[in-house]
This record gives C-alpha cells, structure tokens and sequence, in this order.
C-alpha cells in the first residue's frame, strides 16, 4: 500500500488512476509521494518515507531539487502538459494589450442604468480604440513547449515571429514553424519587436533578464507579456518603464505588491494552467509518473535525476538512487554477489552529480544485502520493489 499527499488540489481526472494500492495521507509525514502545483516547498522537511515529489506543473522553482535529489527523493514535472492553456492565454495577453477590451467593459459595468447606453456607448467607444497584431513582429524567447505554441499560433495571426533559445531542444525545433525568424541574439528581438513574451524557467541566469539595460534596447511603447515567472523582470525597472512610457503595457500572470495596480500593467492571477484540460493533463501524468516510480521504479520525467526505465518489473528489484562518482557499480555487484544474489539485468544512468541503478535479481534480497547496499559511501536511497 502507497500514501500519497496532495499539497495543492489536485484534478479528480488524475488521482482517479492510482488503484486501490493507493491511499490519500491527511498530512505529509510518512507519505511515499507528494502531488503539488504551485505550493512552495523550499522551507519543508522530508521524512526518509519520501520518495518522490511530482509537481503537475512545469515550473519546478517551488521545489528545492538539489536538497530532494540528496535525500534520494525524485522530483517529476510534467513537460507541455499545460503548454495550451498558457498559450491561449499568452494570446488573449497580447489581445488585451492592444485594445482598451477591458478599460471598454469596466465603461459598461459603470453605465448599466444608462438607458441610453447604446447611443452613448458609440460615443465613447474612441476612447478604447487600439491597434490590431496581424503584421505585428513579435519576439519569443524560450521556445519550450509554450513557447513554440505561442510562437506558431502567432504566425496563423499575421504576426511576423522572432524566436530566441540557446539551448533549444531537436523537438522544440522540429515543431516550431519554418516561417519562425530563428535570432542567435536576444538584442535583436529586444530592437526589432513590438510585442515580447518569455517562456524560460526561473534559474540564477534568467532572473532578472528584463531589466532596465534590456528595456533600453526595446522600442517605445513595446508590450511585454511575462507568463513564465515574476523574477525573470525586475520590478522596479519594469514600473519605471511603464510609468515613463517606454514600455506601453506588461502583461503578466504574477500578481507582486510591486506591480499590481500600477497603470498599464494588466496583471493576471496566475490563471495560465488553469484550464480544466491543463489540469487534468497534469494531474494524468503526474501520477502516471509516480505510479510507474513507485511501482517499478522507472523514471520518466524527473528534473533531479536521470531518466531510467527497465519496463513493467516481472521480478524483484533492487533500485538505488546514488552519487554518479566511480565504482558504485562495482561495489553493488560485489555486495550481492557476496550474498548469492544472482543478476538477471540491470541498467545504469546518469545526471550532472546523481545516477541511478536498476537491478532485477532471481533471489530475495535480505535485510543484510539492503543494509549493506545503504553504506556504500554516496549510496542516496535503497528501495526493494518486490
Ligand atoms: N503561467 C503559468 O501558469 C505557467 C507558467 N509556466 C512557466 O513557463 C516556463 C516555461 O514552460 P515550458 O515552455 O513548459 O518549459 P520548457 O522547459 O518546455 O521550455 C523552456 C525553454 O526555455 C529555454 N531556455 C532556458 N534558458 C533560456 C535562456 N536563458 N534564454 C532563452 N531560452 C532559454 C529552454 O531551452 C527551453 O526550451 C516554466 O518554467 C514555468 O516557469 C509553465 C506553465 C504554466
Ligand atoms: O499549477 C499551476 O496552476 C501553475 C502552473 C505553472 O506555473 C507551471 O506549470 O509552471
């Protein structure tokens, strides 16, 4: 039997696929997998219980990953499962930005006793005006799975796109739309676009990224659309900008004590993945995720540790979260060798400083073998999957 605990609400379509193996815990203690969104877990203490945090979401900077990773706990997000509602919500940012839609239906709300609102509404209409986006440059930078989306979608608008990402991945790029500008210089979407919108993860290198020397670079009233994180634009830069006109509107789903109110900034409460389907699409994979960790120990998905699969288990397993530093394998073998354990497969990978192996044995393991396998120095977990 599995406990699992939810810290955010988590969408019925997903946890309906844990089996009855599956029990929900009334708290965290003791629970072998957590389910979060946005809840942040930084100032949070794991118990050796842990053994995997599935965030059903994309963006992991709620999660300490290195302090899990060295506590053999693994982290999973769900990658592009909420790609489509950010988008569609990046593009209804740029549509608010252009036209005065909401200044128009707050002139509604504030005539409705008017009874002669549909005459006066003709006159006032000119005040909401606003320009349309088809012929529009616009500068994507990030082409993840939203950016991409974002960026296509654009094109089918009459937008002429910019994309900007170093580290683009062969299938990001095998989607993104031939008529997509690729610039190997984010200056030149910063000169060149009216509209920019970023879609990077939140890292010690993309904090900040927009800020006042950026800004400076970019056109006079540019519209700046943050769906991402609020750290990646410095806030006091972007309320300078907007008060002083150089950047005419900053769309962003990240509500600050700094930015909300402050006029031409449209502020969004973090609505991007809240879409009955991104739910859902998350909460499905999150826990398929965390039923094929837990259940045979394959990992598909994770941001602290390699990906690893050996398949549906059909015997026992020895699993074994570990430093990737030399002749861990070694001592593996040679402790169940020691013990008559004999090896029917077993699989090996790495990430940056942490590995992972997999062991299928013929035998059962002892409490002596575990025991042992847990004093290699760098081991990080041991589990036994029988
Ligand atoms: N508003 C919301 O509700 C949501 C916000 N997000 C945020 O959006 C971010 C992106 O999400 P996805 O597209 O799903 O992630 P992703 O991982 O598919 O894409 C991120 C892209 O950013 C690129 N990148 C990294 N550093 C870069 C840099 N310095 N310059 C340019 N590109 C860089 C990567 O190469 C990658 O292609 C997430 O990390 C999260 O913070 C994600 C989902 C929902
Ligand atoms: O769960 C949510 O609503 C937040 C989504 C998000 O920001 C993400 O996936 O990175």
């Amino acid at each position: 039997m599995y406990k699992y605990f939810c810290l955010n609400p988590i969408s019925p379509v997903g946890l309906e696929k844990f089996s009855d193996d599956y029990v929900p815990a009334g708290e965290m203690a003791g629970a072998d997998a957590v389910l979060v969104r946005s809840a942040g877990m930084h100032e949070l203490e794991f118990d050796k219980d842990l053994k995997a945090i599935a965030r059903a979401g994309a963006g992991v900077n709620n999660i300490p990953l290195d302090k899990c990773a060295e506590q053999g706990i693994v982290v999973f997000n769900t990658p592009g499962a909420n790609a489509n509602g950010v988008k569609e919500l990046v593009i209804a940012g740029m549509l608010l930005a252009s036209r005065d839609i909401l200044g128009g239906i707050n002139w509604v709300q504030e005539n409705e006793e008017d009874g002669n609102i549909a005459k006066d509404a003709e006159k006032a209409k000119k005040a909401f005006a606003g320009c349309e986006i088809q012929g529009k440059k616009l500068g994507v930078i990030g082409l993840g799975a939203i950016g991409v989306l974002v960026a296509n979608a654009a094109t089918h608008l009459g937008m002429e796109v910019y994309g900007y990402d170093p580290y683009v991945s062969v299938d990001s790029a095998w989607r993104l739309s031939r008529s997509i500008h690729h610039t190997k210089n984010v200056d030149e979407i910063y000169k060149e676009c009216d509209y920019i919108t970023i879609h990077v993860p939140a890292l010690e290198d993309t904090k900040g990224m927009i800020n006042k020397n950026a800004i400076s670079l970019m056109k006079e009233g540019v519209v700046i659309l943050n769906f991402a994180r609020d750290v990646l634009v410095n806030s006091e830069d972007i309320v300078d900008a907007l008060v002083g006109g150089k950047v005419g509107r900053y769309v962003t789903d990240f509500p600050t004590p700094e930015i909300a109110g402050v006029k031409h900034a449209i502020v969004i409460p973090h609505l991007g993945a809240s879409t009955a389907e991104s739910e859902d699409n998350c909460a499905k994979m999150a826990v398929e995720e965390l039923k094929d960790f837990l259940e045979n120990g394959n990992i598909r998905n994770s941001v602290n540790f390699p990906a690893c699969d050996m398949g549906v288990r059909d015997k026992t397993r020895i699993t074994i979260l570990h430093r990737n530093i030399p002749n861990m394998i070694g001592q593996f073998t040679a402790l169940l060798a020691k013990d008559n354990v004999n090896i029917d497969d077993m699989t090996n990978k790495s990430r940056g400083s942490y590995a992972y192996t997999m062991i299928d044995v013929d035998n059962d393991v002892t409490e002596d073998v575990v025991k042992g396998l847990e004093m290699i120095e760098g081991v990080l977990k041991v589990r036994v999957i029988a």
